[in-house]
């Protein structure tokens, strides 16, 4: 059998065809307390399992057992005056129209996208080490809800909504991996991180967003607000995340996917999580012009990122980065756009933690996109003189195939405030950018050899040097898009060289066949040494 045949082989053919502790003053971190581990009395169940060996000072007592993780977070709740709301986004100052979270609403009068706004004046009350120090005490605890990498930030994501009502994962709080083989090997680089995003409850960013979003969906529907279901467009990842979230809480999600353009590993999310799932025959833009238009008529609420909550959420990954580095500040943040709204969420991330203190600048942005759906290149390289939507043509980067971007605006605003960059890669590039990656030991989604590619390229000019801290953000987990890969090391996509395949063997079952294999394989690895 060939070595294409036998990787083929292992496929099967889709079944689915068609188818605070709160702050309380402005305050210098000596007065900071951290979250205290509950001080409830153990249960007789808790202290019956302490040793007589255990130091009875270190001992952490549990929550009583009649507790759950939310009741404590309840019995812990204390009030602070942090706000946010709805203003038009990229307002002129005097604009005075604004909407409380709790209406909805996606758009402003005029037509234009959203922002959420929070009070600022009330947040600067607190010191940058005030605010770090707070973010620092949460990270990887099970404390509801800000054990969440996002629900860690609860004060400048959403901070009026209830404990009670938050629908988590406890998402977040994602790797930042140092990519040392790949950045030495290819690119002559010290410092170059890959921020995994897509290593996360449902295998993307989206996750981020989407708890904010489906938890503010909870809190209006006991409000009893007439949302009966949330909806979405997607090319595969914000239905996965929508549905996975609203199962969890128990509300029906609708999801409109362009039939035949996502992979399978996607198209089975919203499947498995009991989504009412739409498999339409349009690109994506035909399913995003669908679901606006359902959702204008329909009590269904909108959970793509025209609707600005989604980017609260989202932006936490830039403040997250900050963290990682113990607040220092990256020369690069490069991340594949395709609806742009996530690019205009880091910029907001980095933005808000400059602001209130936490660092002193900004890294620069680079958004990355297939050249076979690139309006925002298009857009960049005329000098921002003219948009124009495009029609998106196939890509390995499935879930940036997107030829009209709604948060077009948000994308120009941040790239034009972080002094950034737009770059493009060819199919060839981003499939061999993904291989090369793969080959040190990741396993990358496509839409991450999209932002490697343009790191690549903006290597080979000189414009990111050889030390410059770089960090590539890597969007969704690779084992969504395996397909892509049996594609490229099979060497059977049309008009592509696959120069970094690595097929299998084929070999006979006998000691002295597999011998010579492997001699001849060793004794090329050693002739490289
Ligand atoms: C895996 C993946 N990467 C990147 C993107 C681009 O993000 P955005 O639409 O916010 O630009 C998307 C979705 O569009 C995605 O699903
Ligand atoms: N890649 C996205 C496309 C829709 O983007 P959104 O952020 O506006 O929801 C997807 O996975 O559907």
């Amino acid at each position: 059998m060939a070595a294409s045949s036998l990787l083929r082989s292992s496929f099967i053919s889709s079944p689915f065809q068609p188818q605070l502790q709160q702050p309380t003053s402005k305050i210098h971190p000596t007065h900071f307390t951290p979250i205290k581990a509950t001080t409830s009395s153990p249960s007789s169940d808790q202290s019956s399992s302490a040793t007589a060996a255990s130091p009875p000072q270190s001992i952490k007592h549990r929550r009583p057992t009649n507790e759950n993780i939310r009741d404590e977070a309840r019995r812990n709740s204390s009030s602070h005056n942090f706000s946010a709301k709805y203003v038009p986004f990229n307002a002129d100052s005097n604009s005075k129209e604004f909407y409380s979270l709790d209406e909805i609403v996606y758009r402003s009068r005029s037509g234009g996208l959203l922002d959420v706004q929070h009070d600022m004046d009330a947040l600067k009350k607190f010191d940058g080490e005030y605010w770090r120090a707070l973010f620092d005490s949460r990270v990887g605890k099970t404390t509801w809800p800000y054990g969440s990498g996002v629900w860690s930030k609860k004060e400048w994501v959403l901070p009026e909504i209830d404990g009670d009502d938050i629908v988590s994962a406890f998402e977040g709080n994602s790797n930042l991996f140092w990519a040392e083989r790949y950045g030495k090997q290819f690119l002559g680089m010290n410092d170059l991180w890959v921020k995994h995003c897509g290593i996360s409850h449902t295998g993307s960013f989206k996750d981020l967003g989407m708890t904010v979003l489906v938890s503010q969906v909870n809190r209006l529907r006991k409000m009893n607000r007439p949302v009966v279901g949330v909806g979405c467009a997607s090319t595969g990842d914000t239905s996965a995340a929508l549905s996975a979230y609203c199962a969890s809480a128990g509300i029906p999600s609708i999801v409109f996917l362009p039939a035949n353009r996502i992979s399978m590993a996607q198209l089975v999310q919203p499947i498995a999580n009991g989504a009412f799932v739409l498999s339409i025959d349009t690109d994506f833009d035909g399913c995003m012009q669908l679901i606006r238009e359902v959702t204008a008529e329909l009590p269904i609420y909108l959970a793509n990122s025209l609707n600005s909550l989604r980017l609260e959420g989202q932006k936490t990954a830039a403040i997250e980065i900050l963290q990682q580095f113990d607040w220092e500040v990256p020369d690069w943040v490069i991340v594949p756009g395709g609806n742009l709204g996530n690019i205009y969420a880091f910029y907001k991330g980095f933005h808000m933690c400059k602001e209130l203190g936490l660092v002193d600048r900004m890294p620069r942005l680079v958004c990355a996109q297939a050249a076979n759906a690139n309006p925002l290149y298009l857009y960049y390289k005329s000098g921002w003189k003219e948009f124009k939507p495009v029609k998106a043509n196939t890509t390995f980067a499935s879930a940036i195939q997107i030829g009209d971007p709604v948060s077009i605006d948000r994308a120009v605003f941040a790239l034009r405030n972080s002094n950034g960059i737009v770059e493009e890669a060819t199919e060839e590039e981003l499939m061999d950018a993904m291989a090369q990656a793969d080959s040190t030991g990741m396993f990358i989604c496509p839409h991450t050899g999209v932002a490697l590619s343009a790191l690549i390229k903006l290597r080979n000019s000189g414009v990111i040097g050889p030390t410059d801290r770089t960090v590539v953000v890597s969007t969704a987990h690779g084992l969504k898009f395996t397909q892509s890969k049996v594609d490229y090391h099979s060497k059977e996509i049309k008009d592509m060289a696959c120069r970094f395949a690595n097929p299998p063997v084929q070999v006979k079952a006998d000691f002295g066949s597999v011998m010579d294999v492997l001699k001849k394989y060793l004794l090329s690895k050693d002739s490289k040494c």
